[in-house]
């Protein structure tokens, strides 16, 4: 790969490993570039199977809502001031006059108000104010939802590109619509590899047990993807290169094997398959030698690498980005944090660190070395630490995390 090499390179061709490849925010940007210009047309699906998903076009009302006037409580409406003579059957109401009205029911015309059923009694078909009630009551437009109070017709009531929550998909309902015009989510194929990963129980020395199966595809749901079952692979390069080959999905996200070794396979097979690689490696720490590819055919692959850590701060990095923009969404925003210590700097590397917020700010959790995962279970989020540290009381940015 010929990535720029910067940061804390020497210039005598023996440059770390690490100071190759992309830089932490440009490898954000360029995920979510890449899932931006892969977004699929819109489908209409039923409102019941839209929220969550972002929506392809405004929303307009195709009719006022209300689309009529109703009365806002149980009672009668009436005309004029009273004692009002009762209706036998429903109406137009001349002054003097009422009907019987139900919440949501319909305004007769020529009514001017509600009078609530606790403040009238009838007797020989006349509706007279209970005592106490007083005179007057009800004053005009009492208890009356008029016409188009919430909406005009033709108003624009959600605006393309909002992420559809359950309000909103009520909102198109009252507005006349069945269906909406919507980006589905990227579907995500997940390849794990690992001749030592074992699936359950207690591992022997020399295998492990899987980390991701339990909690890459609930990252993934959380960050806009819809995860298939996880395929397992071996360290082999005719597997995996038919694995990646055959797997439909818009994102195939695999993990381990993005290193060098003769037992990491995933470059030799996206070379094979003619990939682009978009992004390389990244300066950052921990999850370096991830990478984002473009298969022939146009489906991206993000490599994870196989240290726990290390591959969820990659999907953090790389993945959100991509999902956002397959879904037709910004680049999610960073948060910040002031540091509540010193941290000091890293040659030529983002150090993403998982913290515990302290009254003086972010701490460092413990136990965050790249294989672990029990620093980042208790963190409050992920500060991203510049390569030259920071001081105490410096603002950080923060990466959200997706639970
Ligand atoms: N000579 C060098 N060695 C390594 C370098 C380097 O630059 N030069 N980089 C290190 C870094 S940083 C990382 S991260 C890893 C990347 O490794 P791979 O992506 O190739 O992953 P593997 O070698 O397959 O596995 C690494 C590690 O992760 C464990 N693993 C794999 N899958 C799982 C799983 N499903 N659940 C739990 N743990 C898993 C695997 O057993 C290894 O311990 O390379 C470093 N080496
Ligand atoms: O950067 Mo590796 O990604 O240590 O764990």
């Amino acid at each position: 790969m010929s990535a720029p090499l910067r940061g804390g390179a020497t210039d005598n061709g023996r440059r770390p490993v690490h100071d190759h490849g992309t830089g932490w925010d440009e490898a954000r940007s360029t995920a979510h570039a890449a899932g931006s210009a892969a977004v699929a047309p819109a489908s209409l699906l039923p409102l019941e199977a839209c929220a969550g998903l972002t929506l392809a076009a405004d929303v307009l009302a195709k009719n006022p809502v209300p689309h009529y006037a109703s009365s806002a409580m149980d009672g009668w409406a009436v005309a004029g001031d009273g004692p009002w003579r009762l209706l036998a059957a429903a109406g137009p109401l001349s002054p003097g006059r009422a009907v019987p009205v139900v919440t949501g029911g319909l305004m007769p015309d020529g009514a001017s108000a509600v009078l609530r059923s606790e403040y009238g009694s009838v007797d020989g078909g006349v509706l007279e104010l209970v005592p106490g009630v007083a005179a007057g009551e009800p004053p005009a437009g009492r208890h009356i939802r008029p016409a188009g109070e919430e909406a005009r017709a033709g108003e624009t009531m959600i605006t393309a590109g909002t992420v559809l929550n359950p309000a909103h998909l009520a909102i198109a309902a009252v507005c006349g619509h069945d269906m909406l015009p919507v980006i589905r989510r990227p579907q995500v194929a997940l390849l794990l590899t690992g001749d030592e990963v074992v699936t359950s129980g207690i591992p022997a020395p020399g295998t492990v047990r899987d980390t991701f199966g339990p909690a890459l595809p609930a990252i993934i749901a959380r960050l806009g993807g819809v995860p298939a079952q996880p395929l397992r692979l071996p360290d082999d390069f005719a597997t995996q290169l038919d694995a990646v080959r055959g797997c439909g999905a818009d994102v195939v996200v695999t993990t381990g094997g993005t290193g060098h070794s003769r037992a990491d396979q995933l470059r030799p097979v996206l070379a094979e398959l003619g990939a682009r690689i978009l992004v390389p490696s990244i300066r950052m720490r921990p999850g370096h030698p991830a990478l984002l590819a473009r298969l022939p055919g146009g489906r991206l692959l993000v490599g994870l690498p196989g240290n726990p850590l290390a591959a969820v701060m990659a999907l953090l990095t790389l993945g959100a980005p991509l999902l956002a923009g397959l879904n037709a969404l910004p680049l999610p925003p960073l948060g910040t944090v002031a540091a509540g210590v010193r941290l000091p700097p890293l040659a030529g590397r983002d150090r993403l660190i998982p913290y515990a917020l302290t009254a003086a700010g972010a701490v460092p959790a413990e136990r965050t070395g790249s294989a672990m995962m029990r620093g980042l279970a208790g963190a409050g989020g992920v500060a991203v630490v510049p390569a030259d540290g920071a001081a105490a009381g410096d603002v950080l940015r923060t990466l959200p995390l997706p639970w």
